[in-house]
């Protein structure tokens, strides 16, 4: 089984401040959300874990071994990162040299490289448009195309940032069965979300980052049970949480598939 452990971890961009004070986690199969209010240091703790960035103190140990003071390159066959804005990561003028490129970066020859390629954009819902512009695609199309190139790279462990901005709900059901699939296969997913919905129906843990630590952590229904410190944290519980704590149930569904199962079973 894949594991991060997490021991420790500190970070400062500048001298004095903070933004990770000695986090500890273990980080397993199960789906991972992070969850938190706008600079808690969510980006922060996943480009250290994808080696952009380097702890000032602690380890990050991947399936046992310390990664915290390898390269970006050597990382790279292990750890896929997509950028909140697919603009900081998209560079090549067609979709398929942009998928292509991570794993002929990584050891795959051309031939490889565009079987997976094609494989992935298939997965994603590009396939026939290999030979666009991304920059010709739409924005929630070249959230997919960044999604395409890290898949296709087959690491070990896949982290998204934000993956549901700019998707409607057919973009958002299609980002939740690729996580699924990846999770089927045995990678690490990790993904950062302000969608607390999407958090509640797709993962299976969540951890609330606030102040530099973790809050809270645990399986997701029993993190958006604790109302009161996710306010503390600026967070809100799930939609379909909130209405049955509000009709009075004890109770309580994460999902509106959940709650209509459990209403049409106690009629
Ligand atoms: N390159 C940088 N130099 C200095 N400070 C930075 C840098 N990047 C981020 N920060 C600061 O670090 C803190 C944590 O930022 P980070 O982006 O990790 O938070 P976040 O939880 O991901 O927030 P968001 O949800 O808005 O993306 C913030 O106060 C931010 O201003």
């Amino acid at each position: 089984m894949n594991t991060i452990e997490i021991k420790n971890l500190h970070f400062s961009y500048n001298a004095g401040e903070e933004i990770l004070k000695g986090l500890n986690l273990t980080i397993d199969e199960r789906s991972t959300a992070i969850i938190g209010q706008n600079g808690a240091g969510k980006t922060t703790f996943v480009k250290l874990l994808k080696g952009l960035l380097r702890p000032t103190e602690g380890q990050i140990l991947f399936n046992g071994q310390d990664i915290s003071k390898q390269t970006v390159a050597t990382l790279a066959k292990d750890i896929g990162l997509i950028f909140q804005n697919p603009n900081d990561q998209i560079f090549k003028n067609t979709v398929l040299d942009e998928v292509m490129f991570g794993p002929m970066q990584i050891g795959m020859s051309k031939d490889k490289a565009k079987e997976v390629a094609l494989k992935a954009l298939d997965m994603v819902g590009l396939k026939g448009t290999e030979k666009i512009n991304p920059y010709d695609l739409g924005l929630s199309e070249r959230k997919m195309v960044s999604i395409a190139a890290i898949v296709a790279m087959d690491t070990k462990v896949v982290i998204f940032d934000e993956p549901t901005i700019a998707q409607d709900y057919m973009g958002k059901k299609r980002i939740q069965a690729i996580m699924k699939e990846l999770q089927r296969q045995h990678k690490i997913v990790i993904s950062i979300l302000h969608d607390m919905d999407f958090v509640a129906e797709t993962f299976d843990r969540a951890i609330v980052f606030a102040k530099g630590d973790a809050l809270l952590d645990g399986d997701v229904k029993s993190v958006f049970k604790e109302k009161d410190i996710l306010e503390k944290a600026y967070l809100e519980q799930p939609y379909t949480m909130q209405l049955c704590y509000e009709l009075g149930y004890k109770e309580a569904f994460l999902n509106p598939e959940d709650f209509v199962a459990y209403k049409k079973a106690n009629q």
